[in-house]
């Protein structure tokens, strides 16, 4: 075969095996057996190693980083990452509510998401290449961890559509996983992780992307940084948006119409939250339409437009075996 001729089988290859990947870990609803894509895979592979100047940074042979890091590089976020005010009982809500509508003037309407409980990330995609990910950090200035970042395989390598754009979202480790990887840290006699945020953490700090790879980590995006030529009018239809680009959105946000409509939201998941493959913390709410949260603005450090809900603190997730018999 030569160099033309391999070019376009790798093209195709690529695009294949990140198609069977996106249907695998953010569809969870895989169209090939593992055998086929790790076929494909291996056939790319060789393909790479025969022509090496075909490789490319979207390839889904470039997920896992060869050497580890000998230190993380420190990046500015162009758009502040903000904090989260915070509500505990009915009562703030509605305090939230009614600061909401004097400050508009208006009727508002809010989408309620699940507040994950792991480490807040940024990516940046640039023509739809994913080129930088990042730990939020203090807000302005976080983390380069691009390597461990692209190991997350719901981190698509390239989006659905050239967009260059910045989305924040939360990295986190599920129970399951969590419960598996300390049983393993307890049998090598390595101190277990607190909780699965820690384990997540934990695991994006690592300067080796091969041990990140081996953490199943996943993420679920909920917010814009900056997007060139953004065309959305809500945090509703960007949330859409985000999906239809190709990335994992929670599946659980909700449009409110109203406060009220939030806390029958807020109470349904304090009872379903076991349920859970993953943990959360409370109820992130924002102001759906984007100009209110233009026009509402921001404290020293969060939005006024938006506050989070925050669940009593969990009991601690128990041991493997009770989740399993329970199942
Ligand atoms: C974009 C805004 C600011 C409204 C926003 N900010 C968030 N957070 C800010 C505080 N964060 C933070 N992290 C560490 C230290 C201080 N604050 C952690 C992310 C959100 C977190 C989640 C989630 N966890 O599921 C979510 N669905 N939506 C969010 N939306």
């Amino acid at each position: 075969m030569n160099h033309n001729e391999a070019e376009e089988v790798i093209k195709d290859l690529r695009k294949k095996l990140n198609q069977y990947n996106y249907e695998y870990h953010t569809l969870d609803n895989p169209s090939v057996s593992d055998y086929e894509y790790d076929q494909k895979m291996r056939e790319l592979l060789d393909l790479e190693a025969q022509f090496p100047a075909l490789v490319t940074a979207d390839s889904p042979s470039q997920r896992v980083g060869d050497e580890p890091l000998e230190a993380f590089q420190k990046v500015r976020h162009n758009v502040p990452m903000l904090s989260l005010g915070n509500a505990f009982n009915e009562q703030e809500l509605r305090d939230f509510d009614r600061r909401a509508r004097q400050g508009t003037g208006e009727d508002v309407t809010y989408v309620c998401e699940l507040k994950i409980d792991g480490l807040a990330v940024s990516l940046r995609y640039e023509e739809g290449v994913l080129v930088r990910g990042a730990t939020r950090g203090d807000g302005t200035v976080g983390e380069d961890i691009t390597k461990n970042l692209r190991t997350i395989r719901s981190i698509p390598l390239r989006l659905q559509q050239p967009e260059t754009i910045e989305i924040r979202g939360e990295a986190f480790m599920p129970k399951k996983s969590f419960l598996a990887l300390n049983e393993a840290r307890e049998n090598n006699g390595d101190e277990p992780f607190a909780n699965p945020r820690n384990a997540a953490a934990g695991s994006l700090r690592q300067l080796d992307p091969k041990i990140a790879a081996k953490r199943n980590l996943d993420i679920f995006l909920y917010g814009v940084g900056e997007w060139q030529g953004e065309t959305k009018r809500s945090h509703s239809e960007r949330l859409e948006e985000l999906k239809n680009l190709g990335l994992k959105t929670n599946p659980e946000w909700k449009k409110c119409n109203d406060i009220d409509e939030v806390i029958d939201y807020v109470h349904s998941w304090v009872e379903r939250r076991p349920d859970l493959d993953y943990e959360i913390d409370g109820i992130v709410i924002k102001v759906d339409r984007l100009d209110q949260q233009e026009a509402l603005g921001f404290t020293a450090k969060s939005p006024r437009w938006a506050t989070a809900y925050k669940f009593p603190a969990e009991e601690a997730v128990t041991k493997l075996t009770d989740i399993e018999l329970s199942v």
